[in-house]
């Protein structure tokens, strides 16, 4: 039995976990869910050893306390894990992949009875020994690494989103392997985001919001509440999920609505410019464009939307206000009274039209010194 009390992680200042209880039991699968961030990884790196962040509570297998020993001795304890993005060794073989998982204490004795185990779970594995883990598909690598942490003959196996990347089809395939992992007496705590396959094969799940372990209950139970089928099986698709249903007092969101604009130009279809060249088509724009009413390019513009229609209808502006302007009388340069910039008569009093330029952010490049004391800004 594999039991987290009380478990509490920080990075720093943020506290990824907080007070997590969890069970695991052998011959049981159980599902942990929740959304992104919400610390599942953590839960798991956190049991495993390998969390970079401060962690406390209590983890322990078969009653041993596993907190702060180092991670291979929680293998040697019986926990293994499939870290998320599988950490195969993808230039080895299979077979050499299968047989660095039995670097462990407690398998090295037994690798050639744990190795036949291993293959008659995934006869794949036996048929494909030599093949370069590299050149086989996303499933087959996750079997491989399913296949590896199961050579460390643990009492519990965790996985962390092993169906991430996999079609459906794989998927179906992987979680009948863990339903095959289980039937041998392991026990399997997994994170996932396929909630749907995943709860089909488990035993129970717990549900981790912001840090909390909110619910837990059988998997079948999880598949029948509302706000777990709202939230991670895809129902109500239309509705709020029912965690946060909106209450009477809450205002509704506003919803804008966006019409289709009739085009403002002829249009013609693709088969009439079949054949025209750029200079054709070209020609055929500007000929339109000088067509137009006048009136139409200078009518003042409706107040635009966004700030960037802002800034081009004033320089049309201000650009239809120079066009306009008297010439003034010929004057000595010297003698001329300073004009402000582009400013028309009839609107003298107003202040100078604002423009905004926006401009890419700049690429910031840090060279670490030779020393490695610090960085230097290119
Ligand atoms: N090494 C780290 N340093 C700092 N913060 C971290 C570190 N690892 C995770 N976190 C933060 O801890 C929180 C929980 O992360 P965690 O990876 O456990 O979430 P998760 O539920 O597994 O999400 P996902 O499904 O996206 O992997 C997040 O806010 C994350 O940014």
């Amino acid at each position: 039995m594999l039991e987290l009390t009380d478990v509490t992680v920080r990075y720093g200042q943020h506290r990824a976990l907080e007070g997590a209880s969890v069970k695991v039991a052998k011959g049981e699968i159980v599902v942990i869910l929740g959304a992104n961030g919400a610390g599942k990884s953590t839960l798991l790196k956190a049991a495993s050893g390998i969390c970079e962040g401060a962690v406390q509570g209590s983890v322990r297998i078969d009653g041993t306390e596993l907190t702060g020993l180092a991670a291979n001795k929680i293998v040697d304890a019986g926990l293994a894990l499939v870290p998320e993005g599988r950490g195969v060794f993808p230039d080895l073989s299979v077979r050499e992949n299968l047989t660095l998982g039995a670097y462990a204490d407690r398998a090295r004795d037994e690798e050639n009875v744990t190795l036949d185990r291993v293959y008659s779970l995934f006869p794949k594995l036996r048929e494909r020994g030599k093949q370069i883990v590299r050149t086989m598909s996303g499933g087959e690598q996750q079997m491989v690494a399913i296949g590896r942490a199961m050579m460390s003959n643990p009492t519990i196996l965790t996985l962390d989103e092993p169906s991430l990347g996999l079609s459906p089809l794989l998927s179906k395939e992987l979680f009948q392997n863990l339903s095959k992992v289980r039937d041998l007496g392991i026990g399997v705590l997994m994170v996932e985001q396929n909630a749907k396959q995943s709860l089909a094969i488990a035993d129970r799940g717990y549900l981790i919001e912001n840090a909390h372990v909110v619910h837990e209950d059988s998997a079948e139970n999880l598949m029948r509440d509302p706000a777990v089928q709202a939230a991670y099986l895809g129902a109500g698709a239309s509705e709020a999920p029912a965690t946060h249903r909106p209450t009477e007092q809450e205002p509704e969101p506003v919803i804008e609505s966006f019409a289709i604009k009739p085009r403002s130009q002829q249009t013609l279809s693709a088969d009439a410019l079949l054949g025209s060249s750029i200079a054709d088509l070209v020609a055929r724009a500007s000929d339109q464009s000088a067509a137009r009413p006048a009136a139409a390019v200078t009518k003042p513009a409706q107040v635009p939307v966004d700030r960037l229609a802002a800034a081009m209808a004033e320089i049309e502006r201000a650009a239809t206000a120079a066009r306009n302007r008297p010439k003034a009388a010929p004057t000595r340069r010297t003698a001329a009274p300073p004009q402000p910039l582009r400013q028309e008569p009839a609107q003298a009093d107003k202040a100078p039209p604002v423009i905004e330029v926006y401009r890419a952010p700049r690429v910031e490049v840090y060279r670490r010194q030779p020393d490695g004391t610090g960085f230097e800004r290119k």
